[in-house]
């Protein structure tokens, strides 16, 4: 008889072998996911709100319906939830229990939920935080010991009897909606519906609904239909739900946010290019023999001012020590030697290795795209190491007493924290996770799965694999976390991979993102102006963020420079608005003018493009179509992106083997809920 309430399983009851109806598990909490979720936060990286919409009415009445109809009339937005009212109801004691089972608890008055979990989460997920929601079962009348996790909904749909009831409560709708039934179809759908899904028989229900259902619907429910936006009737409602879903479509698209190119602008700050990079010198060259000739070459070093911000930073924690300080203050002191150029180019929360002769030899060899894939993989893990070794630097130590031998004491120092993971941007932050592993065994991993859209260069996320203790709000407060990506250009994946972590409760300092390679004129400006908590540890500082006509193959960004893969990092334009011949519409709000995203403007494919609207034709080209082309074939097949200059090219493809970026047609985060389970056409 008891049956649990969980995600994923059938949400209409079903018949059994033997001919008979059998209660059957069902939940309403659920997310479909149809494509990937664009930014949902500004450029500052603060969260927009997620569009809540409330829908009130008898039990019955059709609710959950109408929230399903809207659901599937929303293809196209990727993430939509419903939730259910019925989660928070409150727990019951041992009495009141036995009260429900003998259908002497009043389920339909208001006392009996508990507003203040209910507040919170909607509250949560307006402000698109990761939320656990309880899973009730109407057969033990009790939330069971699970816990639905919900994160990343762009729209979510509330619903239950008394959504409208609660002024709190209905102060975070966006949406209200009160769903309007005869009594006598009412009743009649719950008589079958509870039969079927929750094992009643026909006397408890009917006797429930005349001392509870009856009464508080005439007296509490209908009354809140004042404050519904629409009233929507409880069958042939296909015209209200069009215009529900079109209301919401409109709402969505005046929040859209376009933050690709403004992440990618440049700073504003001194051109210095001959001191940035020995591999960014005048042509293009990459001259080792530059490397640490001259002290002012020196990239930025593990600095001062990022030991200070973490040592305020750890002595706010209560359990951590400032054990790491001396660890960060001897590698600073090491790298003291040199003034660093790039001090003024590179926010204070980025710290570049010292560039030693070796450092630099590992990095010449990382960008030389000569170089055979063994040597790559070998350098990029050795480059992978050092970053991870610095980067242990700033989490907590404390201090550890040992017994040296002959039994003295000896004071010594671990590691202080009580979860740590690696969340590795998909797929080329994985090129760090064995350093990452090699240095700290315990660690947990995760991942994110972040690919700019081909319509209009965004980011977008498509999934979300994280440990479970950062699942849990409490604990993902306590947990320290380790981004890992190869490169970072234009900050767009990275932003969006560090909101995720927030979003969840993870602390922003708390967060220490590894990479290979930043751009100097690039995203970590933007990412320190959002997160300026986070710290980034990098082995490599290149000189420029360039916009970069790329060839489209297959779906897939390939930037050609002198026949050679070079770095793309995000792209704008695409190929579905240039298939249809447009220009599309304009990126007004990001600054992008329709020029800047033109299909053919008589350049070669492989241009750089200067600040100043110049074209550079850099190392051999490999024309597509030839110069000027304007129709056809090269129009649908070239775009805009952002490399890192000079670059090391697709770091992950090139470790990996391949070009090809992981395709996700369609995903589905957890809950795991396919159209097919809603009956989704
Ligand atoms: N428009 C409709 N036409 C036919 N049956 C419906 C319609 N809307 C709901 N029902 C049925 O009524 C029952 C209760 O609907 P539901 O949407 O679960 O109501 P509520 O969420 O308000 O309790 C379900 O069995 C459902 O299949
Ligand atoms: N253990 C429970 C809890 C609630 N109910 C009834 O459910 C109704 C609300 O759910 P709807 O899907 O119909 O909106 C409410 O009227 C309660 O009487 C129950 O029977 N047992």
């Amino acid at each position: 008889m008891a049956s649990k309430a969980s995600v994923g399983t059938a949400l209409h009851g079903s018949q059994s072998p033997g001919g008979g109806t059998k209660p059957t598990t069902q939940t309403k909490n659920v997310v479909l996911t149809e494509a990937g979720r664009a930014p949902w936060y500004d450029a500052n990286g603060r969260p927009l709100d997620a569009y809540i919409v409330g829908v009130a009415g008898g039990s019955a009445s059709g609710k959950t319906s109408v929230a399903k109809a809207i659901l599937r009339s929303l293809p196209n937005v990727p993430w939509v939830a419903i939730v259910s009212q019925d989660s928070f109801y409150k727990t019951l004691t041992r009495e009141q229990s036995k009260m429900a089972f003998e259908n002497n608890y009043d389920f339909d008055h208001p006392n009996a939920f508990d507003y203040d979990i209910f507040h919170q989460c909607v509250s949560d997920l307006k402000q698109s935080r990761a939320v656990e929601i309880p899973v009730y079962s109407f057969v033990e009348h009790q939330r069971t010991a699970d816990k639905t996790y919900l994160y990343g909904a762009v729209v979510v749909i509330v619903e239950g009897i008394f959504v409208l009831h609660n002024p709190a409560l209905r102060s975070l709708l966006d949406l209200k909606i009160f769903v309007q039934a005869d009594s006598d179809l009412m009743l009649a759908r719950r008589i079958r519906r509870d039969i079927v899904e929750r094992g009643r028989d026909v006397a408890g229900i009917l006797d429930q609904y005349l001392r509870f259902v009856k009464p508080s619907m005439d007296n509490f429910v209908s009354q809140t239909s004042k404050f519904a936006d629409i009233i929507v009737p409880g069958q042939n409602n296909d015209v209200a739900i069009d215009v529900i879903s079109q209301q919401i479509k409109n709402q969505l698209e005046s929040r859209a946010m376009k933050l690709r190119h403004e992440l990618s602008r440049t700073p504003a700050t001194p051109r210095r290019e001959l001191l940035v990079s020995p591999l960014a010198a005048p042509g293009g060259s990459l001259s080792m023999s530059r490397a640490g000739s001259r002290a002012g070459e020196t990239l930025g070093a593990l600095r001062r001012p990022d030991l200070e911000r973490w040592t305020s930073y750890s002595s706010n924690s209560s359990s951590s020590s400032s054990g790491a300080g001396p660890a960060m203050l001897a590698l600073a002191e090491a790298s003291q030697d040199a003034a660093h150029p790039l001090e003024e180019e590179l926010p204070s929360s980025v710290c570049v290795l010292p560039q030693t002769p070796q450092l630099r030899g590992l990095l010449t060899i990382m960008h030389d795209l000569t170089v055979t894939g063994a040597d790559f993989i070998f350098t990029v893990d050795r480059l992978s190491t050092l970053v991870m070794e610095a980067a242990m630097a700033f989490l907590p130590y404390k201090d550890k007493e040992i017994t040296l031998k002959g039994g003295r004491k000896h004071m010594g120092t671990e590691m202080d924290v009580q979860h740590i993971c690696s969340v590795s941007i998909l797929r080329s932050g994985s090129v760090l996770e064995a350093s990452a592993r090699r240095a700290i065994p315990a660690l947990a991993r995760g991942s994110v799965l972040i690919q700019s859209s081909d319509d209009d260069g965004e980011p977008k996320l498509y999934n979300v694999s994280l440990p479970s203790f950062v699942r849990n709000r409490q604990r993902a407060a306590n947990t320290w976390a380790i981004i890992l990506d190869s490169q970072i250009g234009t900050g767009a994946a990275a932003l969006m991979a560090i909101r995720v972590l927030l979003d969840h409760g993870v602390q922003e300092h708390h967060i220490v993102f590894c990479c290979l390679l930043v751009s100097a004129k690039g995203g970590v400006h933007a990412l320190h102006r959002a997160f300026p908590k986070v710290h980034v540890v990098t082995a490599g500082v290149d000189a420029e963020l360039k916009r970069r006509r790329v060839r489209v193959d297959d779906g897939n960004a390939v930037a050609w420079r002198g026949g050679s893969e070079a770095s793309t990092i995000g792209t704008i334009g695409g190929q579905g608005r240039a298939r249809r011949g447009g220009k599309g519409r304009g990126f007004s709000s990001s600054g992008i003018s329709d020029d800047d995203e033109e299909e053919d403007d008589g350049h070669p494919d492989d241009s750089l493009e200067h600040d100043d609207g110049r074209y550079e034709q850099a190392g051999r080209i490999t024309r597509l179509n030839g110069p000027g082309k304007s129709e056809g074939a090269a129009r649908r097949r070239t775009r805009i992106c952002f490399a890192i200059e000079p670059g090391a090219g697709n770091i992950g493809d090139r470790y990996y083997g391949t070009k090809v970026r992981p395709r996700v047609m369609s995903t589905q985060i957890s809950p795991q809920v396919s159209r097919k389970d809603l009956n989704v056409k």
